[in-house]
């Protein structure tokens, strides 16, 4: 399969290209970064810390996208909209793991989706993904005398919040819950905030250091609480899920799919 990573210079971009390049069946075929960027030109290998891979990083996706059978795109969501759109032109599969994206923006990647295979998704871990669906069976089975919080800690240099994962695993509870996120949803409480709303589902946000990822989704009870936590350790994981998502969407029908697609959860 012939992959092309975006944001090559990023945190994940970088993961992405040694994953790629360690993975059987998989070549690297195209690298991009954004128009302006020092590392325009460079080799992606060099750039990802191997030996050289023969592939230049280039600032123009649409020859590179119509070369390759997918994208993995982990950069920024105004990118991410506009290398939908190109996917869907060049008939590739689009792997989404860029977080922060507005309502909007979603709009579009699902116009988008009409015509290409996207799988988005906030986490890509198997990890993650697995306490998503295990959150979601505690919620449908406890009653509102819980209340559920969800806790993320991640690096100083995260841009957006509360994470994407955070908002995968409220998305999960709610689901379980049969209510929507968008009505029950807390992400902020600061000065006199009054007592705890029955039903809520609150989000609270850390950032500091080199963490690559914590997250806990706890269930306050009456008189006990559980508490369903993940911690990434390695962005290797994030990286193999999006190759494992390429290659499940590679035969699929146009559409707009998770990773509980592809993990089968
Ligand atoms: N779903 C998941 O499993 C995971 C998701 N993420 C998400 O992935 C995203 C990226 O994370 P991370 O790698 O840490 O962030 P970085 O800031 O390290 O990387 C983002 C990269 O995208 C580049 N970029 C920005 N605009 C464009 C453009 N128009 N074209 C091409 N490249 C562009 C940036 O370049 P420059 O800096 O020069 O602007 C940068 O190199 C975030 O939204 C993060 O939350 C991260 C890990 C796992
Ligand atoms: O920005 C990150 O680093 C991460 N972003 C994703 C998120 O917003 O949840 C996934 C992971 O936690 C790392």
């Amino acid at each position: 399969m012939k992959l092309v990573v975006t944001g090559a210079e990023g945190r994940m971009g970088r993961m992405l290209i040694r994953a790629v390049a360690e993975a059987e069946g998989c070549t690297l075929s195209g690298a991009i970064e954004r128009e302006g960027s020092a590392v325009v030109g460079q080799d992606a290998g060099t750039l990802a810390g191997l030996s050289p891979l023969g592939v230049a990083v280039s600032d123009d996706p649409l020859p590179v996208f119509a070369e390759a059978d997918a994208v993995l795109d982990f950069t920024v969501p105004k990118a991410t909209v506009a290398f939908a759109d190109l996917a869907a032109q060049a008939r590739i599969v689009h792997v989404i793991g860029t977080t922060g994206l507005s309502d909007a923006d979603l709009e579009r990647l699902k116009a988008a989706s009409y015509h290409a295979r996207i799988v988005r998704s906030g986490n890509m871990s198997l990890g993650v993904n697995l306490v998503a669906s295990l959150v979601r069976k505690v919620a449908a089975t406890l009653g509102e005398e819980f209340d559920i919080e969800v806790l993320e800690m991640h690096h100083r240099m995260k841009v957006d919040a509360p994470s994407g994962t955070a908002l995968l695993l409220g998305e999960a509870a709610a689901a379980g819950r049969a209510v929507a996120l968008a009505d029950t949803r807390v992400s902020t409480r600061d000065g006199h905030t009054g007592a705890r709303r029955p039903g809520d589902i609150g989000f609270a946000t850390l950032r500091g250091g080199s963490v690559v990822g914590d997250h806990s989704v706890i269930f306050a009870g009456p008189a006990e609480r559980i508490t369903l936590s993940h911690h990434a350790e390695d962005r290797a994981i994030f990286a193999r899920g999006a190759l494992k998502a390429a290659q499940w969407a590679f035969d699929k029908e146009p559409g707009l799919y998770g990773m509980d697609d592809v993990l089968g959860l």
